[in-house]
């Protein structure tokens, strides 16, 4: 695979899949699939950008296969098009009714196809660019409030089906007026930018989310991750910062530190993630009333 976007094709004419498959394969990597259950293995396997969909097909048909897709939350988000023999209103209307994004009718046309793939192409990539945008922050690069407060319910439900252990660190800049005040904001900046460096390096385990909360305070889910696990990762992030020795006082060499808070939980109906949080801020206040540069447990 070359190109930047997959699309999965699924019609049960051989002679269709090729035609489709030789009208894009420059601009698109091609999928294929014979049938409708087919179509939707290959579209969980392969998560394509976009569905190319007959609709008569024998067995599941394409308004069922688009039905079964819908339903499931890894590949309801799939724009679809139709692309059928059966032209008249009603049936247009059922699949853009079910939610396709577009529908063709067949004969298939080789300028039509391609016009169409590439305005919803543009529209997927413009989406993504607007969803990167509202979920990142842009000093850091790392993900933004919004995105944590997303991750954190999603994680919080999954680890309580799953009965697994949630860790989360609320993690703080030390003394950073101080810096800002003699270094000036754009020093700060950079500042900040190096903290995420290190934060984004040492929670890259599967789910693990690393965001900017607000100002020079960041926080770090850690699914499945027990208390003495997250303890050890946040150890070892506070070491990294203390050896980058970034100076923060000309005259005694004082260097920026991180203080943070910990806690975890194994979720059940009766917890509520809110308190989580406020048990990690809670360490996070015990460990700068402690001196900080040290992490504490909720
Ligand atoms: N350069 C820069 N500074 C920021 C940014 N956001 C917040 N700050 C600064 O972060 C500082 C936070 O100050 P305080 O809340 O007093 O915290 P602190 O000085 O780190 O004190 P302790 O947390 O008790 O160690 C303020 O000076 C804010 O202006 C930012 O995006 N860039």
């Amino acid at each position: 695979m070359s190109n930047s976007f997959s699309v999965l094709v699924i019609d049960d004419e051989m002679i269709n899949l090729q035609i489709i498959s030789d009208i894009l394969c420059d601009e698109v990597d091609i999928i294929m699939a014979k049938s409708g259950e087919q179509g939707v293995r290959k579209a969980l396997e392969f998560s394509p950008d976009l569905i190319l969909l007959d609709v008569i097909m024998p067995d599941m048909d394409g308004f069922d296969t688009m039905k079964k897709l819908s339903q499931d939350a890894r590949t309801c988000d799939i724009p679809v098009i139709f692309i059928t023999a059966l032209n008249d209103i009603d049936n247009e209307e059922k699949g853009l009714l079910l939610g396709a994004s577009d529908y063709i009718q067949k004969p298939i046309h080789a300028s039509i196809i391609k016009a169409r793939v590439a305005l919803h192409l543009k529209l997927i990539n413009q989406h993504r660019i607007l969803e990167r945008l509202s979920t990142i922050d842009p000093l850091t690069s790392l993900a933004n409030r919004r995105k944590y407060e997303e991750t954190i319910r999603s994680e919080w439900t999954l680890m309580e089906e799953l009965n697994q252990t949630l860790s989360l660190a609320v993690i703080d800049i030390d003394n950073f007026k101080q810096y800002n005040d003699l270094y000036g904001h754009a020093a700060g900046d950079i500042v900040l930018q190096r903290v995420a460096t290190v934060l984004a390096n040492n929670f890259i385990k599967n789910r693990d989310l690393v965001a900017r909360y607000g100002g020079e305070e960041f926080v770090a889910i850690m699914p499945n991750t027990l208390k003495e696990e997250a303890l050890y990762r946040i150890n070892k992030c506070i070491s990294e910062v203390q050896d980058m020795a970034i100076a923060c006082n000309k005259k005694d060499k004082n260097i920026v530190t991180i203080s943070a808070g910990v806690a975890s939980i194994a979720p059940t109906r009766d917890d509520r993630f809110e308190d989580l949080f406020a048990a990690a801020d809670k360490a996070l206040y015990m460990a700068k009333t402690s001196g900080k540069n040290q992490v504490k447990c909720g």
